[in-house]
């Protein structure tokens, strides 16, 4: 689609919420508004497809939230978009609001339901990275991954202060649905004895190894990632076996990881990778999500983003030497 036909752009966030979605929304009005472009937002993310919920949004009233964590969009996980059914409904409803394009900021999820709907859907969509678990190929950081790990060694660094007061074994089990990256993060930077992340199949080995004859006068520091196939009850219990006189403590994050200020680097993210999927729309571009590698803007087709994702190797050799 040429460049001057594209006069009102759809944009809806999706999946988990992470912090920097609003900076981006904020950066997409403020672009769109510069070339003249009419900017709607849908609510809920698919779900707002589906029901026709959506906002107009403009760029002096997002100014207000760009530093707030979460989604003034809301969003959710749409069970009906997995279905032709819902999406042939959120088809209608671009239609009948003259939507000529469509900006998504979510997961790898989210860009298969745009790989799905655009078989019956021909208007471009860009794609931006937000989820915090930072598993998507095409981007060195997803929005709101860095937010997350500093919130997450914020806790580690408080339960740390427990654990060698009491020489106490912790499991702090972090979030990351089928990726290591922030455990393998903030395992690195709290000085974890162990980091478990579901990539790696061998490491509970080596973590069991250590703790066998553990008797310190000191703490010992597991880090493990929730989409780890042991789990922290599990690791619990076999630490246990191998080792009864450990005092043992497990602690889930949980949900605090996705809330709370973006960080620096999210809010730059959030406000660069804006301004690039507007500008990928105007250029004519689709299908496509807008991501920073090695600092440079890149865009990646949405068949290669839903890739399995991989840890590249010169992470694998800091878990090597740090976790194990
Ligand atoms: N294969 C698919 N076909 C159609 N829609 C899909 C498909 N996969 C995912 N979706 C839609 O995308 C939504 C978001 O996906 P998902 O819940 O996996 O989160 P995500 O975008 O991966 O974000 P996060 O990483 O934060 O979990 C789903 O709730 C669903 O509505
Ligand atoms: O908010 P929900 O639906 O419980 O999802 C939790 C999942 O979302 C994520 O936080 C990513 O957004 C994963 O790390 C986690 O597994």
């Amino acid at each position: 689609m040429s460049t001057n036909k594209i006069k009102h752009i759809g944009v809806f966030t999706s999946g988990g919420d992470s912090p920097g979605m609003n900076a981006a929304l904020y950066a997409i009005a403020k672009s769109a508004e510069a070339k003249g472009i009419k900017i709607s937002g849908f609510r809920k993310g698919y779900e707002g497809l589906i029901d026709g919920d959506l906002v107009p949004l403009a760029s002096h009233e997002l100014k207000k939230i760009t530093q707030k964590g979460g989604t003034i969009l809301k969003t959710a996980r749409s069970k009906r978009f997995l279905e032709l059914e819902g999406r042939k409904k959120a088809l209608q409803t671009l239609k009948a609001n003259n939507i000529d394009a469509l900006i998504a900021i979510g997961g790898d999820g989210t860009f298969k339901g745009l790989l799905a709907f655009s078989e019956i859907c021909g208007i471009p969509f860009i794609g931006i990275p937000g989820t915090i678990d930072n598993d998507i190929f095409g981007a060195d950081y997803t929005l709101g991954f860095d937010s997350a790990v500093n919130t997450a060694i914020e806790n580690i660094d408080k339960i740390k202060d427990t654990a060698e007061s009491h020489n106490r074994v912790f499991i702090v089990e972090v979030m990351g649905r089928d990726s290591g990256y922030i455990a393998i993060h903030s395992g690195l930077m709290v000085g974890a004895d162990s980091i478990l992340i579901p990539e790696s199949g061998k490491d509970f080995i080596y973590l069991l190894d250590k703790v066998k004859n553990y008797d310190s006068e000191d703490a010992f520091l597991v880090v493990v990632s929730e989409g780890d196939e042991l789990g922290a009850e599990l690791v619990s219990s076999k630490i246990k076996e191998v080792n009864p006189n450990v005092d043992l403590r497990i602690t889930k994050l949980g949900h605090v990881q996705r809330g709370g200020n973006p960080s620096a680097l999210d809010r730059m993210l959030g406000i660069r990778l804006g301004v690039a999927a507007v500008n990928a729309i105007s250029q004519g571009k689709k299908n496509a999500m807008v991501g920073i590698l090695n600092n440079q803007l890149h865009l990646t087709p949405f068949e290669e983003v839903v890739k399995q994702h991989q840890v590249d190797n010169e992470l694998y050799e800091l878990l090597e030497l740090f976790g194990k």
